[in-house]
């Protein structure tokens, strides 16, 4: 795309940078060249289709050139276009926060099967806030609060629950730091998880983009949840569950912290790829002062 008098059509623009964002070693190029694309239009992916021969001009086309500047670095789609979609809604994304996962998905679901009658909701880690709108759109009569312990992930979280039409109760602060002496039905988290070795191995657009205070779990990965689940009991009604997202071989060693922390009805469920995803327990029962 450098030589300036060619005429850029839709079709070769797309032809072109297929091409290029492959040999930088991206899945799904022609894809990812089409959201690019319509992004910098401004027109969506069948706008395309039935625009192939029309030209972009010179603006338009820097527009475009940028985004695949950064694509072409690894930076990834959704910090470029500045949204990712989870449980049929649609969120701000930026640098600040991990990008929302569809594997956390099976959280909400497992969530809503087990409280749907939930009135107190606590998300830690709350990130953009996708798992915590998603329970607050769904759960209209609940009280949601979101913890997190970075400012700027907060703000992006109150951008998503406003956009969404939810009040979020949000502060900032570590695990439950901030909640002296509240009790929640249902408490829900996706902690960091990976193991800080681990780290180094990840896809560039993680390794490099996402924050790493949303990634580092310790040095076996389940720092967050020893924590976590050690402290949640103080936090939980009489029958509220504790949820957490885990990761890859992580619910057996988890579920055993649950166990060991007294939690009752002790679960766990696979995403839809067959991974064990989350773990899940009832709160243990509460000894007479
Ligand atoms: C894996 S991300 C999950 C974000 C979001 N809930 C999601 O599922 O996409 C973990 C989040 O935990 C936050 N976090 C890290 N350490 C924390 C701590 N000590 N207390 C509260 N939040 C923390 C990070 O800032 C990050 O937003």
């Amino acid at each position: 795309m450098a030589i300036n008098r060619e005429i850029w059509t839709i079709r070769k623009v797309l032809e072109w940078t297929r091409g290029y964002l492959a040999e930088k070693g991206i899945d799904n190029a022609r894809l990812e060249a089409e959201w690019l694309l319509s992004a910098s239009l401004a027109m969506d992916r069948v706008g395309l289709y039935v625009n192939f021969d029309q030209p972009l001009n010179q603006d338009e086309l820097a527009a475009f050139r940028g985004r695949v500047a950064r694509r072409a670095r690894r930076e990834p789609l959704q910090y470029i276009l500045g949204s990712q979609e989870f449980c049929g809604l649609d969120f701000e994304v930026t640098p600040a926060v991990l990008i929302p996962r569809h594997d956390t998905e099976v959280l909400v679901t497992e969530a809503l099967r087990l409280a749907s009658d939930a009135k107190t909701v606590l998300d830690i880690g709350v990130g953009s806030g996708c798992i915590a709108v998603a329970l607050a759109k769904a759960l209209p009569a609940a009280t949601v609060s979101g913890i997190d312990a970075s400012a700027a992930a907060l703000a992006v979280a109150r951008r998503n629950a406003a956009r969404h039409g939810v009040d979020i109760a949000l502060s900032e602060g570590s695990l439950f730091a901030p909640l002296a002496g509240q009790r929640f039905d249902l408490i829900v988290s996706n902690p960091p998880y990976i193991p800080s070795a681990d780290l180094a191995t990840l896809q560039p657009e993680v390794r490099e983009f996402e924050p790493v205070t949303a990634l580092d779990g310790g040095p076996d990965g389940l720092e967050f949840y020893r924590l976590i689940v050690a402290e949640a009991p103080a936090h939980l009604a009489v029958g509220g569950w504790l949820l957490v997202e885990v990761g890859i071989d992580q619910a057996g060693p988890v579920t055993a912290l649950f166990a060991a922390h007294g939690f009752g009805d002790c679960f766990t469920a696979k995403d839809p790829n067959g991974i064990e995803r989350v773990v899940g327990g009832r709160a243990p029962e509460r000894r007479p002062q």
